[in-house]
């Protein structure tokens, strides 16, 4: 097949390239301006293994969502090494919900309410069809949420590559791996996390709409949880039955919970009680992605 950059002419890479390598690419054939996603494959004897071309059509599937950004295409290349890489086609969107968080903090300007409610919804609403397909996104952030700022559309990008690669593929050479939409159960080591990893990022993600501040900041694990327990309260086996059975559970100093309007100050009462059941400690009494959209936090948001 006519190799994959023929029929593309990169533009510029995006978000310096800490997604990966992805460039902002003209389809020449079309003049349409796409996002070109390139991925080295580990098998290269073998060509394209066939788990990682079912875990593409589950992407392939997944992005009909309009909440998802869309893969338009998959196709089989050769890199100038003559190794095989795939490049995901997919549609371009101009910003992310990082570069749109820090727009609004240079200016000073709170993120207008109704907008933070849209952009919540249309988050949930992209979690909830993921999770329903069984599948997770284990890596939800504020730089992976595609915007259209002209729309205010959101679509979740990254999805769930650790399904969609077999092995998780290695991350961007020198990306620092963000530490701060992690979950605690994550945190301590557990095993089999579950969607509630997901909904402990949105719960993250809804805060920072709010402050234009990252709400746990920590830079490493300990940090990480320090920042979680000095805001909700150590963690015990009252709150969350087996937390003291986690592989990293330690004995940490005794904080009490600081109450979210601390942290969150300018959050009505619904959005506290929504952002409340997102950063519930144990795993099964979070709330669901499903459910969070019924909050009646959403009552009043425009569904236009
Ligand atoms: N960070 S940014 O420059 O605003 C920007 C990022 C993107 C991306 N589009 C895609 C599509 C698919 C997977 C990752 C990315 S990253 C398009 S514009």
């Amino acid at each position: 097949t006519m190799s994959a950059m023929q029929a593309f002419e990169k533009l510029e890479k995006v978000g310096e390239g800490t997604y990966g390598k992805v460039y902002r690419a003209r389809e020449k054939a079309t003049g349409r301006i796409v996002a070109l996603k390139k991925t080295r494959l580990h098998e290269d004897d073998e060509g394209v293994p066939p788990t990682t071309l079912r875990e593409v059509s589950i992407l392939r599937m997944l992005s009909r969502d309009p909440h998802i950004v869309r893969l338009m295409d998959v196709k089989q290349g050769q890199n100038k090494e003559g190794k095989t890489v795939l490049y995901l086609v997919f549609e371009y969107m101009d910003t992310d919900l990082k570069k749109f968080i820090r727009s609004f903090r240079q200016t000073g300007k709170a993120i207008p309410v109704p907008t933070v409610k849209s952009l919540m919804y249309q988050l949930c609403k992209g979690v909830a069809f993921c999770h329903g397909h069984g599948i997770l996104h284990r890596d939800l952030k504020p730089h992976n949420l595609l915007m259209d700022r002209k729309t205010m559309l959101l679509k979740i990008a990254d999805l769930g590559l650790a399904r969609a690669y077999t092995l998780p593929i290695k991350k961007y050479t020198h990306e620092i791996l963000t530490l701060w939409y992690r979950a605690p159960e994550v945190l301590l080591g557990a095993t089999h996390y579950s969607t509630a990893v997901d909904m402990w990022s949105v719960g993250c993600i809804f805060a920072e709409l709010v402050t234009k501040q990252a709400l746990f900041p920590g830079d490493s694990e300990l940090q990480q949880l320090l920042h979680i327990f000095r805001l909700l309260g150590t963690p015990n086996e009252q709150v969350w039955p087996g937390v003291s059975n986690l592989v990293n559970w330690h004995e940490y100093p005794q904080w009490s919970p600081q109450g979210l309007s601390s942290a969150v100050p300018d959050l009505d009462a619904h959005g506290q009680d929504l952002l409340l059941q997102f950063l519930q400690y144990d795993p099964s009494k979070r709330i669901s992605a499903k459910k969070a959209m019924e909050h009646p936090y959403f009552d009043d948001l425009d569904k236009e």
